[in-house]
C-alpha cells in the first residue's frame, strides 16, 4: 500500500508531510513529537477537528476504520471496558470468537472473565483478536508492547509476525523502539518533526544509517535494552 503523500496541518502550522510504502510490514520510527500518532489518526480518519489533512494513496485500497483497517493501541489495560465480560466486547459470533482466541493463543475460559482479571499480555492478545475479527487488510499498531514486560513484549511481536504470515494483512508499526521495530518489520521509515529522514529495508538502515538522528535512535535503543538485539 502506497501513501504517496500525507499532509496534516493546523491553521498555524504544518505538522506532518510524509510519504511511505507498506509492502508487507513497515515501522514508522521517530522520537516523541515526530508525528507518529497523528499519522495513525489520519489513516483512521480520527484527527481532531482543528486539523486538516490531505492524503493521496493507491486507488485500490479504501481506508475504512474497523473494516479494511484495524488498530491495536498502546495500552491494553485501557482498551477494553473493565466491567463487561470479554465475550461481550466482540461483535462476531461466539464460534468466531473461540476461533480467534485459539489463533492468538488464549484459553477460551478467559471469555467469561472481566478485563482486570487478565494480565497485560493476555489483554493485548484479546485486543489483537478483536483487530483480526473483521479480517483487515492493514493493522495499525501504536507502540502495542510498551505497557508490557520484556518477555511478553517479544511474545506479542512474535505472535503478530506469525499471524501476519497466516492471514496476510499488512502492518504499520509506530514506535520509537528500534528493538521492537527490528523484530516485527521488514522495512522502516524514520521521521522527525513530521518529515521523512530516511527509509528503506530495516537491515540496511540498521547496518548503515545515513543520518545522525537515526544513529541516535538506534544507539539509544540498543544500549538500553537487553532482550534480543
Ligand atoms: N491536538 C493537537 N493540536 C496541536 N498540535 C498537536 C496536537 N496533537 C499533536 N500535535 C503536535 O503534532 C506533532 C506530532 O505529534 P504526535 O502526537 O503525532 O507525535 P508522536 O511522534 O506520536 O509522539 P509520542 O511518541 O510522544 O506519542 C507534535 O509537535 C505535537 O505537539
Amino acid at each position: 500500500m502506497n501513501i504517496s503523500r500525507l499532509r496534516i496541518r493546523t491553521q498555524q502550522k504544518e505538522l506532518v508531510d510524509i510519504s511511505f510504502n507498506i509492502s508487507s510490514s513497515l515501522a514508522l520510527v521517530g522520537q516523541s513529537g515526530s508525528g507518529k500518532s497523528l499519522t495513525i489518526k489520519a489513516l483512521l480518519n480520527m484527527l481532531p477537528e482543528s486539523m486538516k489533512m490531505e492524503i493521496e494513496h493507491d486507488s485500490d485500497f479504501e481506508l475504512a476504520a474497523g473494516e479494511t483497517l484495524a488498530f491495536v493501541p498502546q495500552n491494553p489495560f485501557t482498551a477494553l471496558s473493565p466491567l463487561t465480560k470479554i465475550k461481550r466486547q466482540f461483535f462476531v459470533s461466539q464460534e468466531r470468537i473461540k476461533k480467534l482466541f485459539s489463533e492468538v493463543g488464549l484459553d477460551e475460559g478467559l471469555l467469561e472473565r472481566f478485563p482486570p482479571e487478565l494480565s497485560g499480555g493476555q489483554l493485548q492478545r484479546v485486543v489483537i483478536a478483536m483487530a483480526l475479527s473483521h479480517e483487515p487488510r492493514l493493522i495499525l499498531l501504536d507502540e502495542p508492547t510498551t505497557a508490557l514486560d520484556p518477555q511478553s513484549r517479544v511474545l506479542i511481536l512474535d505472535l503478530l509476525k506469525s499471524l501476519q504470515s497466516e492471514f496476510g494483512f499488512k502492518i504499520l508499526f509506530v514506535t520509537h523502539d528500534m528493538n521492537s521495530a527490528k523484530i516485527l518489520c521488514e522495512d522502516i521509515c524514520v521521521i522527525k518533526n513530521g518529515k521523512v529522514i530516511e527509509s528503506g529495508k530495516m537491515k540496511d538502515i540498521l547496518h548503515n544509517p545515513q543520518s545522525e538522528y537515526t544513529k541516535v535512535l538506534i544507539d539509544a535503543n540498543f544500549a538500553s535494552r537487553s532482550f534480543r538485539v
